[in-house]
């Protein structure tokens, strides 16, 4: 039997981070005791601690990015048409703006944390869409585009023929802090993985870390940025990926040499990755982490179970053989006599589940618990044959 794992550690911030301030320091921490899948989970809460006085430039830089988010905020909302501007303008969540939806023949959503806002009872014409798309950067072949020096994303829905008939305009925000409780797995320099579903906060939380690792820790960065969603849209990177540099990717099927390129031309001591999806991408990373460089890159999925179960991506997390025992084996160990094993070291040292914009799941030991998962599913199939 594998050594048991390591309890996986829950941070949760009892605060609700809104940019652009960033969280005052320091906490106080509180451990309570709850479960969470195969072990007792740790949960480690985060309230908001004394306030600290900030120094005066902390908060004029503060001032400065909150300008510098209002006007980013503007770019985008002019996209939409002058009375569909206004009502989300007015709308007192504005700070917290997640997405607009404009869809041909529906009337126009936005999306706040607390849930959807009808814009206008108008549905949304051609023109809307045309006037709207006239305003961002050319769509790739993932049918995303950006806006020119800002985080936000824009994603086409098209008909058969190929015309754009839906647009899902999302706020990119860069979050100073956002990062904060990774700080330790980010400076220790092991390769961390992190996996949520979509919309939860990862690209953000990837950003950050970029950032960290550049400004904080002095290290050589490269960003691997599929759609220029960690670094913006547009050739010169956004400020909010600090000293990191990045390298774009002409189109999805490339992000694999893409990876490659940034170890061998431009000696990064980490590189950071959002939405690894293939097993070529899976292979790549597997690559760079066996050199040694530092991997930060996130996948969808909202458990470490669900990578074990991707045959694209067990990869990441050292590979799911079958294995058949021996009858004594298998009888020392109380299981069938095929069960399931991890292939060889994961790519990733620690696992980051984001569960929500302000909970993560962190496991300091991402092979213990992969082992461990599969030690519970093996008993479970013994318990029910
Ligand atoms: N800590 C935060 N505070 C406020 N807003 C946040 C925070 N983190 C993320 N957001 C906002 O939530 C939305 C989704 O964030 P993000 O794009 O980072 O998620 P994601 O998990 O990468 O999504 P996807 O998987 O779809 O790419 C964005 O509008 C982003 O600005």
């Amino acid at each position: 039997m594998p050594p048991p794992p390591p309890p996986p550690v829950h941070l949760r911030l009892r605060v609700s981070i809104t940019p652009p301030h960033p969280l005052p320091l320091p906490y106080s921490r509180r451990f309570s005791s709850a479960t969470s899948g195969l072990a007792t989970a740790r949960h480690l809460s985060l309230r908001r601690g004394s306030r600290r006085r900030a120094p005066v430039c902390a908060a004029r830089s503060e001032a400065a990015g909150a300008e510098g988010f209002d006007e980013e905020l503007g770019r985008l909302l002019e996209l939409l048409p002058g009375e569909l501007r206004q009502r989300v303008e007015d709308h007192p969540e504005l700070p917290a703006l997640v997405e607009v939806v404009m869809d041909l023949g529906r009337p126009p959503l936005a999306r706040f944390p607390s849930g959807d806002f009808l814009l206008s009872h108008r549905p949304i014409s051609f023109d809307d869409l045309r006037q709207a798309t006239a305003k961002v950067g050319d769509f790739g072949g993932d049918n995303r585009a950006g806006i020119s020096r800002t985080l936000h994303r824009i994603s086409a829905i098209r008909n058969r023929q190929g015309d754009i008939v839906g647009l899902t305009c999302r706020v990119g925000r860069a979050v100073p802090g956002s990062a904060n409780l990774l700080q330790d797995l980010v400076k220790d320099g092991g390769s961390l993985l992190l996996i949520g579903p979509p919309g939860v906060g990862k690209t953000t939380v990837i950003r950050e870390i970029a950032r960290m690792l550049a400004d904080d820790y002095d290290k050589r960065v490269m960003i691997v940025d599929t759609s220029n969603e960690i670094g913006g849209d547009g050739d010169i990177p956004h400020p909010g990926i600090g000293n990191a540099r990045r390298l774009q990717v002409p189109n999805q099927e490339m992000q694999h040499k893409v990876l490659i390129e940034a170890v061998e031309n431009h000696m990064p001591q980490a590189i950071v990755i959002d939405e690894i999806g293939t097993k070529l991408e899976a292979m790549a990373a597997s690559t760079i982490a066996q050199r040694g460089i530092q991997l930060v890159a996130s996948a969808h999925g909202v458990t470490i179970e669900n990578l074990t179960m991707n045959p694209s991506l067990d990869m990441l997390v050292g590979g799911i053989q079958s294995v058949t025992l021996g009858d004594e084996e298998a009888s020392r160990r109380r299981v069938q006599k095929t069960v399931l094993e991890r292939k060889g070291p994961s790519t990733f040292a620690y696992a980051v589940e984001i569960v929500s914009k302000t909970e993560l799941r962190v496991h300091r030991s991402l092979e213990a618990t992969v082992d461990a998962l599969l030690a519970v599913e093996c008993l479970m199939l013994k318990f029910v044959s």
